[in-house]
């Protein structure tokens, strides 16, 4: 058994980048990462742009312009202004070279074809210069950044339609147990719903990972061999759930074993999630979570998530670990270190009732993990707790 720093450790250290390329419509590409620098082709702004709508000047010493022109946006001819004369402009609108200040309306009284303005204004001002936000040839986003909403927004305000990505990890969730059952059909004596495949999609989901299968194997070891088999040759990441302890019945961990899957790390000294297992065949990664579906979920924040960092080529691989204040007691029974489930809340955080790793009901309403270490036996009120705010 190892401890939980060893088993982020080898983790870490045996999840490779997947450095795969696509090319991806940049409607498609939010939360993708980009595989390359991409190189504006454009000046942005294209032109010199009005920020208001009022008048553009070409300054001169008095406070009074002679109106000569309109420019509204869209317009693409170029009134030539001396100085002391003034064109309309509104906001977006390219301001003609010979203006050199746009003075906003709420500031300027009008009279027929003569303008005044209430102040004298500094070159430039309300004036956005072109190229501002980005030159032409310059690199609009960095090679490694993530899309997000306004990624996407401001790399097709430059004209581009494509993104070169990294592609996602290929994901299969395997479930065992001869005692799961899908909902919709009645149960028996002895059955349980099969849950954690659909906890586990909604997880790899809301982290954006969309490549999912999922698979479900009876407590069989001839075809338990066969499925992983299949699984692991097709997936870039493999969860299985269930089967990895100790039981008659639990093939799966005998199941790696015959496909030479290479232990990296099996049973963490932790609760919940005590015989994890992780290993590798060729550049898949395979995780066997405990079945108890409150362990399968810890171990994923905890260790998968870290995986799929990875995987993107990521260096902020664990999700944050913060100090928040505990709002609860709680007496820790045991040696190991645990994962609590609890509620965050500005600073601080409520330790909940029902810590079993088969419970899901608690899980429901947390937003957080908290960490306590082994040598702690007693949490109280107003002590310091590291917390992992889950991305929930
Ligand atoms: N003699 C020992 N027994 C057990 C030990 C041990 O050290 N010695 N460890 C216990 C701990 S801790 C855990 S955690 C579990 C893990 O066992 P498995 O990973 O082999 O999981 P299963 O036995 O298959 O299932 C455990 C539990 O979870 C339910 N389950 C499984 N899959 C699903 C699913 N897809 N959806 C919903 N629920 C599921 C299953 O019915 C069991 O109740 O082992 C302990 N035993
Ligand atoms: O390690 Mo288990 O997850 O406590 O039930």
């Amino acid at each position: 058994m190892i401890s939980i720093e060893d088993a982020l450790f080898k983790v870490k250290r045996n999840v490779n980048p997947l450095l795969k390329e696509d090319v991806k419509a940049i409607e498609k590409a939010n939360g993708y990462h980009l595989s390359k620098d991409v190189i504006s082709p454009i000046n942005m702004p294209p032109f010199r742009q009005s920020a208001m709508d009022g008048y553009a000047l070409n300054l001169h010493d008095d406070l009074n312009y002679r109106l000569i022109d309109e420019v509204k946006a869209g317009d693409g001819h170029q009134p030539n202004l001396k100085p002391g004369e003034a064109v309309r402009i509104f906001t977006g609108a390219p301001v003609p070279d010979s203006a050199n200040a746009i003075m906003m309306q709420e500031k300027v009284i009008t009279n027929n074809d003569t303008i005044t303005i209430d102040h004298q204004i500094n070159l430039e001002q309300n004036i956005r210069p072109l190229g501002e936000q980005v030159k032409q040839g310059d690199i609009a986003l960095k090679r490694g950044t993530k899309l997000t909403p306004a990624g996407i927004g401001y790399l097709t305000s430059l004209g581009i339609t494509k993104v070169s990505v990294y592609k996602k990890p290929t994901l299969a969730i395997v479930t065992t147990g001869n005692e799961l059952i899908e909902p919709g059909q009645e149960l028996q004596y002895g059955q349980i719903y099969e849950s954690n495949s659909k906890m586990l999609q909604s997880v790899l989901y809301s982290l954006k990972f969309y490549d999912v299968s999922i698979y479900k194997v009876a407590d069989d070891y001839p075809k338990t061999v066969d499925l992983l088999k299949s699984v692991i040759n097709k997936n870039d990441l493999v969860l299985i759930t269930g089967g990895i302890s100790v039981g008659d019945y639990d093939y799966v961990g005998k199941a790696l074993n015959e496909l030479q899957v290479e232990e990296i790390f099996y049973k963490v000294n932790q609760k919940p999630g005590k015989p994890l297992f992780f290993g590798k065949k060729a550049n898949t990664s395979i995780f066997a979570l405990p079945g108890n579906p409150a362990a399968a979920l810890t171990c994923f924040y905890v260790y998968v998530y870290i995986a799929l960092q990875n995987m993107m080529d990521r260096t902020d691989t664990e999700l944050p670990r913060i100090q928040a204040t505990s709002l609860s007691k709680f007496v820790k029974r045991g040696d190991r270190p645990q994962f609590l489930k609890a509620i965050y809340n500005n600073g601080n955080v409520e330790l909940l009732e029902g810590q079993n790793s088969s419970m899901l009901q608690t899980f429901a309403l947390s937003n957080a993990l908290v960490f306590v270490p082994a040598e702690i036996s007693e949490v109280n009120i107003g002590d310091a707790l590291e917390t992992i705010v889950l991305p929930v």
